[in-house]
């Protein structure tokens, strides 16, 4: 099953709850919440308190990606606020085997985020532990920037590393994904899309309707 989940970094901040809700009703499956810290990454977005009064928008999938160092010290705040998959970075955590279980003990699904630049071998010892990989299909702390095209070998080699292992972890796509590049990195592997600048400048609704559109294809296969 291929999942939309719609980056509301490039929402209307403005009209965030109804943004979300056109998301929603236009048949998004997962809302993507960026959240950086300035350290990390270098802009800071958004945080604990915004999570907490969007939860009341929707009821679909707060898909939750910390951009943030040290993340192990929110999880528990942000699981509070409505996070339903927390998503944390390899770069970012000082002990990422117990950040993952800790994210996992505190009952929501757990998510590891490769940079561009990070081999896949990061996830060896990891792998066993999570529900979904993140890979970063641009480098992290902005919207709206191009696709890097060696990603696509990636997430096909992250497909291949999952089916040898006899696994079923969700591949997310982050960054720079269109309708035009979407055939091409749903066919490497990836099942999970997040898109903020292609959903949201424009007609929501009408983006979301073509991006589901082309997904379809690939749902009866
Ligand atoms: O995590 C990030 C950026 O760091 C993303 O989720 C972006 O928000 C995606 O935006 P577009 O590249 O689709 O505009
Ligand atoms: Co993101």
């Amino acid at each position: 099953m291929i999942k939309l989940s719609p980056s509301i970094l490039a929402a209307d901040f403005k009209n965030l709850s109804d943004n979300i809700q056109k998301a929603d009703q236009a048949g998004a499956q997962y809302i993507h919440i960026d959240v950086m810290d300035g350290d990390f990454v270098p802009s800071i977005s958004l945080g604990v308190p915004v999570i907490q009064s969007i939860r009341s928008a929707t009821d679909k999938i707060f898909d939750v990606h910390l951009m943030v160092s040290n993340p192990e010290r929110y999880i528990a705040d942000f699981v509070k606020a409505g996070a339903d998959i927390i998503t944390v970075h390899a770069e970012a955590c000082k002990h990422l085997d117990r950040t993952l279980n800790f994210i996992k003990q505190n009952g929501v699904k757990v998510g590891v985020a490769l940079n561009p630049s990070t081999p896949l071998s990061a996830l060896d010892y990891v792998l066993d532990l999570v529900d979904m990989v993140l890979i970063m299909t641009v480098n992290p702390g902005f919207g709206g920037q191009a696709f890097i095209a060696g990603m696509y070998d990636k997430v096909t080699r992250l497909r291949d590393m999952i089916k040898d292992k006899g696994f079923n972890t969700d591949i997310e796509v982050d960054g720079g994904i269109t309708q035009d590049n979407l055939d091409k990195i749903i066919e490497a592997g990836a099942n999970v899309i997040v898109a903020g600048s292609s959903i949201f400048q424009g007609d929501i609704k009408e983006n979301i309707t073509s991006f589901n559109n082309i997904i379809s294809k690939y749902e009866s296969m």
